[in-house]
């Protein structure tokens, strides 16, 4: 079947991907890094006053400003500036559903790993240090990569939490879980469930104040551990969600393998992510799939027909796959009782 992209009709769409796409991005990112949403937060301001206020050169200040206007992010009334309701509510640092930690580590990591994408596809080899050790022992660090992981999990915990039937379920562990934002979101939607996080050591401290701050940790405990290394908690229910990406096939197929060992007869092992499409029409789980590149050993995003394999092979009984939000894949996957 021949793939079709219908976005790109000409030479004006052309450009636009291989410049300006890059340059707005690049603008809101800077300006997360400027904390102009977070000053806009406090009330609106003239071009000269925020410039002061960011300690920025006059020479493109405005001009920066107006971009920011015309993507949609700022409103200018007047000489004044002030945030869009939805920058104010996403963009602002000070508001629970911020969700500046994800592309405060674009900017960071990501952008500068992009710009050698060529040397990453001749060799195979990520551009990012494997640092990932070193940052769960900077707490700064540590908070930026988590708010970016909660960012996420946010937006997919109510549909996790109503997709499956919970009802008989009395443990639920989250395998790689962080500091338990996900579990932490199941449970207060479901108030009989106890739940159990498996991740690195040094995420233990996150893990406790994050549950306690989500009024479940009384119902919540932490496993620390190398899933690679470690036995898993038992539970009914296991999730494994956003991790299987990070690591080779042949990882991947060792952890299947293990959850099916640590899920109760009877119980369930759901897995999601961003899978990949048969066909190529979409772009934004491709292009997460090269971030893999960019920041992995061994790792890429890959469709559910292959996460089906490990999981028949390692004794479960797929039940079902379905879209979870607007780019995962959820499988739930059944071990006989
Ligand atoms: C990409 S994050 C996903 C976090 C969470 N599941 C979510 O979706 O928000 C991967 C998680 O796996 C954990 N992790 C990485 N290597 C691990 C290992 N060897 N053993 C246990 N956890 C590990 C990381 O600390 C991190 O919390």
């Amino acid at each position: 079947m021949t793939t079709q992209t219908s976005r790109i009709t000409g030479p004006a769409e052309i450009i636009q991907l291989g410049k300006t796409a890059f340059c707005t991005a690049k603008v809101l990112l800077s300006a997360l890094e400027l904390r102009v949403f977070a000053v806009l937060a406090e009330q609106p301001l003239t071009e000269p006053q925020l410039r002061e206020r960011l300690d920025l050169h006059p020479r493109a200040s405005r001009d920066f400003f107006d971009t920011l206007v015309a993507l949609g992010l700022l409103v200018r009334d007047g000489e004044r500036y002030s945030n869009t309701p939805v920058a104010g509510r996403f963009l602002d640092p000070g508001e629970p559903a911020y969700v500046g930690g994800f592309l405060e580590r674009s900017d960071r990591i990501l952008y500068p790993a992009w710009g050698d994408l060529t040397e990453a596809l001749r060799t195979g080899k990520p551009r990012v240090d494997n640092t990932f050790r070193e940052m769960l022992e900077d707490p700064a660090r540590l908070s930026s990569y988590l708010g970016m992981m909660d960012a996420l999990s946010t937006m997919l915990a109510p549909l996790i939490a109503n997709s499956f039937d919970w009802k008989s379920v009395k443990t639920y562990a989250d395998i790689g879980g962080a500091r338990g934002n996900l579990v932490s979101r199941v449970a207060r939607e479901h108030e009989h469930l106890s739940v159990h996080v498996f991740d690195l050591p040094p995420m233990e401290k996150q893990f406790h104040a994050h549950t306690e701050r989500l009024g479940v940790a009384d119902r919540a405990t932490f496993h620390p551990g190398d899933f690679f290394a470690d036995p898993l908690p038992e539970a009914d229910v296991l999730t494994i969600g956003h991790v299987l990406h990070n690591w080779s096939p042949a990882e991947r197929r060792a952890l299947v393998k293990k959850a099916f060992q640590a899920v109760h007869p009877g119980g369930a092992l759901i897995v999601y992510d961003r899978m990949l499409a048969d066909e190529p029409t979409d772009p934004e789980n491709l292009v997460i799939s090269l971030d893999m590149l960019l920041t992995t050993e061994g790792g890429s995003e890959y469709p559910a027909g292959e996460c089906r394999e490990w999981m028949e092979e390692a004794g479960f009984t797929v039940e079902s796959v379905k879209p979870l939000g607007d780019h995962d894949t959820l499988i739930v996957a059944r071990k006989a009782s």
